[in-house]
C-alpha cells in the first residue's frame, strides 16, 4: 500500500526539504544521524510506524524506560516537520518524515542509498507500555531479541544486520557500565572483552563516582562512518553491549548462526549495507496507518484537535 510516489502530485519537494534540514543538523552534530536511525526503531517497533514516538505527555513512549534521557532528536523532527508544512501544509505525516529523515541519516554517513516508501499516516495514541515491553535491552539474550523482533514480522538476519545500526552513534555510561566491572553478578568484567577496549571503558565509564550519562562510540573504531566495522569489533571482543557481543561470541545457543552473518557483514561491506537496506524496508513497513486511519499531524507532538 505504501508507495514511493507517494508524495509526487501533493509535496514534490519533500525529499529535497527533509535532505536539506538532515545535513543542516548533521553540521551542527554528527551524531543526530544515529539518534534519527534510532528513532526510527524505536518508532515502529510500538504500534507500527506511526510516529507514535513523537507525541508529548505523562504517558508518552518518551517516558519510557528505553527512550528516558535516552532518545533524541525530536527538535530537529520538529523543524523538519515546519519547514515540510511550510512547503505543502497538511500533507506529509511524521511518521513519512522520520523514514526520509532516517534514509538520509544513513546516506549522509556513508552508508547505502535506497528507494523509501511512503503514505504511512500518523497515530492518534501513544503506547508507554508497549514502549516497556516491545524495545529490547542491551542486556537480554539474542533468543529474547529474536522474539521481540519476530512478533513484528522480522527474523534472525534482520536482528543481526539491523544491530549493524550500532556502527554510528553512542551510549551513555550507564546502561552498560555493570558488565565492564560486574557482569551479571559474576564480580568481574565480561571475559569476551577484549584488553584494551576493557581498560579504555573503565577508565571512561568508572563503576563509582561516574558520570552515568557520560557518552561512548557504539562502534569504537568508526563512530561517525555508516560502515561494517561494528562487525570486525564483535570478532574482535570490542562489541560494547552483551546484546551486541552475543552476536558473535558467547554460550547462548543462537550466537552459532548468528556468528555466520557477522563473520559475512565483517568480510563483505557490501552485503551489510544491502541486508540493511533490506532490513530497513521491512521496519519501515511494520503496521502503518495508511488510507483514512489515524491523521496528518499538524504537530508531530501533539495529535490534532
Ligand atoms: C537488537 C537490539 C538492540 C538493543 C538491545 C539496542 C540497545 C541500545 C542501547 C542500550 C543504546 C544506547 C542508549 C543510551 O545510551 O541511552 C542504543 C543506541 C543506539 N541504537 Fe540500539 N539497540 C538495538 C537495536 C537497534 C536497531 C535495530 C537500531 C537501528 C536500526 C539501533 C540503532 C541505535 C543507534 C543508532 C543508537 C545510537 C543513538 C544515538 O547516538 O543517539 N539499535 N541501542
Ligand atoms: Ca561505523
Amino acid at each position: 500500500q505504501l508507495r514511493t510516489d507517494f508524495y509526487s502530485p501533493s509535496c514534490p519537494n519533500v525529499f529535497k526539504i527533509v535532505r536539506k534540514e538532515v545535513q543542516r543538523a548533521m553540521m551542527n552534530e554528527m551524531r543526530i544521524a544515529a539518534s534519527l536511525l534510532r528513532l526510527q526503531f524505536h518508532d515502529c517497533f510500538v504500534n507500527g510506524c506511526d510516529g507514535s514516538i513523537f507525541l508529548d505527555g505523562d504517558d508518552s513512549e518518551k517516558l519510557a524506560i528505553p527512550n528516558r534521557n535516552s532518545a533524541r532528536g525530536f527538535e530537529v523532527i520538529d523543524t523538519i516537520k515546519t519547514a515540510v508544512e511550510s512547503a505543502c501544509s497538511g500533507i506529509v505525516s511524521c511518521a513519512d518524515i522520520l523514514t526520509i529523515a532516517t534514509r538520509d541519516s544513513v546516506l549522509l554517513s556513508g552508508g547505502p542509498n535506497w528507494k523509501v516508501l511512503l503514505g504511512r499516516r500518523d497515530g492518534l495514541v501513544a503506547n508507554q507500555t508497549g514502549a516497556n515491553s516491545n524495545l529490547a535491552g542491551p542486556t537480554e539474550t539474542i533468543q529474547s531479541i529474536l522474539t521481540k523482533f519476530t512478533s513484528v514480522g522480522l527474523n534472525l538476519t534482520d536482528v543481526v544486520s539491523l544491530s549493524g545500526g550500532h556502527t554510528i552513534g553512542s551510549s551513555r555510561c550507564g546502561v552498560f557500565n555493570t558488565r565492564f566491572f560486574n557482569f551479571s553478578g559474576s564480580g568481574a568484567p565480561d571475559s569476551r572483552i577484549e584488553e584494551s577496549m576493557l581498560s579504555d571503558i573503565q577508565n571512561t565509564c568508572p563503576s563509582v563516582n561516574g558520570d552515568g550519562n557520560k557518552t561512548v562510540p557504539l562502534d569504537r573504531n568508526s563512530v561517525d562512518l555508516f560502515d561494517n566495522q561494528y562487525y570486525t569489533n564483535l570478532l574482535n571482543g570490542q562489541g560494547l553491549f552483551a546484546s551486541d557481543q552475543s552476536l558473535a561470541t558467547g554460550n547462548e545457543t543462537l550466537t552459532a548462526t548468528t556468528r555466520t552473518i557477522v563473520e559475512l557483514y565483517s568480510d563483505q561491506n557490501q552485503r551489510f549495507l544491502d541486508d540493511f537496506v533490506k532490513s530497513m524496508i521491512k521496519m519501515a513497513n511494520i503496521s502503518p496507518l495508511t488510507g483514512t486511519d489515524g491523521e496528518i499531524r499538524n504537530n508531530c507532538r501533539t495529535v490534532n484537535s
